[in-house]
């Protein structure tokens, strides 16, 4: 995220919907320790502020109470919702993330374990799940049920791309009486999200939809990461170290892997960065110019005997400029393959320039997606479901759980949809990749 973009919001553009006055006393009073004075409860004039620089909150020259700042996360000692009469609903939405069980584990286990509400239903396959038909397949979680979820990739409650209509889902919540959705997904999924709880406002409904930021890309801005994120540059980093091993092993040896990453190169950074032996890392943010990769590789190959090239699937899309543009259901860009082109670019460089190189092109795929939660990202996935109730319960709504700068926060999704998060140029992740790579900053200057 670019400093210019903190810089612009206000202390409005932070604050989050809230669908009424919070009355009902919290029942996690007693469970914990003295209720008056416990640590534990959220003081509700608190706040996160945005800018963590003395100079970025210098720059607004505002009184410390007016700096732009996030509600924290955490339970609130007066709920909107009386917990016995409230019922919750869950859905899993767009590409597999690792950690999703997960989140659907610690949301039933939060509400119905510490909150007691009255059922949990969980719609299957999406925002499919909550139109006519496929209402029809929710199912009842409970505590049994997800017991043992943490362990396994994938959601059990299934998940789908493409549009369903907002009208439709909230007449489902309606007719099932659920007063709380929580919305585990992506920037798609928060929009879907957002329109559920504007038609929901529209009719007068106090129904909350809390989100839970789900994505391997990391593309959600104003969060430190979502969740299974580093369980994904985790795996993918297992797929470098094998190319790399390949590549060092052969007279020009050439390790070329490709990597999820449609808009936001942070899984092909990191994932680069944890390998240590990358030579050049592309990504969606950086133009790239063939000519001077390909005598940067020659370089790197005169050098060391063998290179190791690691691309983001979004990298390099200039180079498919004039050819049809395709969507999938839910309006993402089809994209096209850089992986494929720089196998077969690299390799013609190569025999044209009487150099013979062996190239081993990786592409893990959905491999580094539909795996369990690392242990990072089961606790994260644990809190940030914890995060989502206690947010629900107090009546939040059109809100994402997420951390800034370490700390439970709640974020308007109109913020966290109005912009995409992705690796900064200028920024620090990205002068660490170039001088772990000792890859020119542009490659037109080659
Ligand atoms: N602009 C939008 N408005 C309303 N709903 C949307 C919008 N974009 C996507 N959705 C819906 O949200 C769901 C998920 O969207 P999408 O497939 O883009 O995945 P995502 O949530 O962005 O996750 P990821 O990008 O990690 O796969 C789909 O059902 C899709 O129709
Ligand atoms: O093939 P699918 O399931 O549409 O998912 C592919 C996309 O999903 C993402 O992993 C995001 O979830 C992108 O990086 C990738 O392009
Ligand atoms: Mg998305």
């Amino acid at each position: 995220m670019h400093t210019g973009d903190q810089l612009c919001l206000t202390a409005a553009d932070l604050t989050v919907r809230t669908l009424g006055p919070a009355t009902v006393p919290s029942p996690l009073d007693g469970s914990l320790l003295d209720p008056r004075d416990s640590v534990h409860y959220v003081a509700e004039t608190d706040r996160v502020l945005l800018d963590d620089t003395l100079d970025m909150a210098v720059r607004r020259g505002l009184p410390t109470r007016e700096l732009p700042a996030f509600e924290p996360g955490g339970p609130r000692s007066r709920l909107f919702f009386d917990p016995p009469r409230t019922r919750v609903g869950v859905v899993t939405c767009g590409g597999l993330c690792p950690g999703l069980n997960n989140v659907i584990r610690g949301l039933v286990l939060e509400a119905c374990g510490h909150y007691g509400v009255a059922s949990v239903t969980g719609f299957r396959n999406g925002y499919r799940g909550l139109n006519r038909a496929g209402a029809a397949d929710a199912v009842e979680l409970t505590p049994a049920a997800v017991r043992g979820l943490n362990d396994q990739g994938g959601t059990v409650l299934g998940t789908s791309r493409g549009g369903q209509d907002p009208a439709e889902m909230v007449d489902t919540l309606v007719a099932r009486g659920i007063d709380v959705l929580f919305v585990i997904g992506g920037d798609g999924t928060l929009r879907g999200g957002q329109d559920i709880a504007d038609e929901a406002t529209r009719r007068g409904l106090p129904i909350a939809v809390v989100g839970i930021p789900k994505t391997i890309d990391n593309d959600i801005p104003w969060i430190d990461a979502s969740f299974g994120f580093q369980t994904a540059f985790g795996r993918a980093a297992e797929s470098i170290r094998a190319a790399h091993t390949e590549a060092r092993s052969t007279p020009n040896g050439v390790g070329l892997i490709k990597l999820m990453g449609r808009h936001s190169g942070f899984i092909a950074a990191y994932a680069s960065l944890a390998s240590e032996d990358v030579d050049v890392v592309l990504v969606p943010e950086v133009p790239l110019d063939l000519d001077g990769l390909l005598a940067h590789l020659d370089r790197v190959l005169d050098r060391q005997g063998h290179a190791v090239v690691v691309v983001a699937e979004g990298a390099g899309q200039e180079l498919f400029a004039g050819q049809p543009q395709d969507r999938d259901a839910s309006g993402n860009l089809r994209l096209g393959d850089v992986g494929a082109l720089l196998r077969d670019r690299i390799t013609a460089a190569a025999r044209d320039g009487g150099r013979d190189i062996s190239l081993r092109y990786v592409d893990p795929g959905y491999a580094i997606r539909s795996v369990p939660a690392n242990p990072f990202d089961s606790v994260y996935c644990q809190r940030l479901a914890q995060a989502a109730v206690h947010a629900a319960m107090a009546g939040r709504t059109a809100t994402v759980v997420g951390r800034w700068h370490g700390r439970f926060v709640h974020v308007p999704i109109a913020l966290a949809t109005a912009s995409r998060n992705q690796v900064d140029p200028q920024g620090d992740l990205w002068l660490s990749v170039l001088e772990a790579t000792g890859q020119p900053f542009t490659w037109s200057a080659y």
